[in-house]
């Protein structure tokens, strides 16, 4: 089985994160690339990653009216990626034709509560209950639109797979124990993840910031 850990590429500098890759690949099982290296980088970063010969996940978290998703969703196409993420907040209809948008071969996967939120954060914006409450929502509206899964914390997940056996489970917001935990609020280690029921974990500065990115990486991967 390929490693479960998809390595978060944060970063603009497109030679260090081709350097960075070049150190980790053989223990890492696929590249995140989210916004800040996409908005720097565009569709050729992309192609530069994909190089690497490791699956591309598309972190856009797109969240827009169901016309500009489907649009935005179709113009990412000839990148294949493996994931693509948007917002499930984005309700229904965008859900459907985000999916509908993408390639075959691309698994979209929602977003349901961001690991950095906890129940005060989300009180805050309206949303009365606690992030399970939420997640377990969000999750019945991804399911219902025909998405491939969703992301959510390893808090969650366990509930998740039990309500919906054959999901793709994304879970960010990892730390291998004693690790920083940074602006992350629930959070889990790479091992209860995927014990819990996750399909991928994905991990950033615990080994992009490790002084010894292969040597985090392998630990990590030792511990799944
Ligand atoms: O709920 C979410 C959704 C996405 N992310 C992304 O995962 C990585 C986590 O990076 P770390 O450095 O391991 O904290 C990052 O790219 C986020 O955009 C998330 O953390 N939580």
């Amino acid at each position: 089985m390929s490693c479960p850990v998809y390595l978060a590429i944060d970063m603009t500098d497109l030679d260090a994160a081709n350097a960075l890759v070049a150190r980790v690949r053989n223990h890492v099982g696929g590249l995140k690339l989210g916004l800040e290296f996409f908005c720097h980088n565009g569709h050729h970063g992309v192609h530069e990653m994909a190089k690497h010969k490791l699956p591309i996940f598309l972190d856009l978290k797109l969240h827009d009216i169901p016309n500009t998703v489907a649009k935005a969703v179709q113009a990412l196409r000839p990148l294949e990626p493996a994931i693509l993420t948007v917002h499930a907040s984005g309700g229904r209809a965008m859900l459907e034709d985000a999916k509908a948008a993408a390639g075959i071969h691309t698994k979209v996967v929602a977003v349901t509560v961001l690991t950095s939120l906890d129940a005060r954060d989300l009180a805050a914006t309206g949303i009365e209950g606690t992030p399970h409450d939420q997640v377990r929502r969000l999750a019945g509206i991804a399911r219902r639109a025909g998405l491939d899964g969703i992301v959510c914390s390893g808090a969650e997940v366990k509930a998740a797979k039990k309500e919906w056996p054959d999901g793709f489970f994304v879970v960010p917001g990892v730390r291998p124990a004693n690790s920083t935990v940074g602006d992350q609020k629930r959070v889990v280690t790479p091992g209860q993840a995927m014990a819990d029921g996750a399909s991928i974990v994905v991990i950033g500065r615990p080994i992009t910031k490790a002084e010894d990115p292969d040597l985090a990486a392998r630990a990590i991967e030792a511990t799944l």
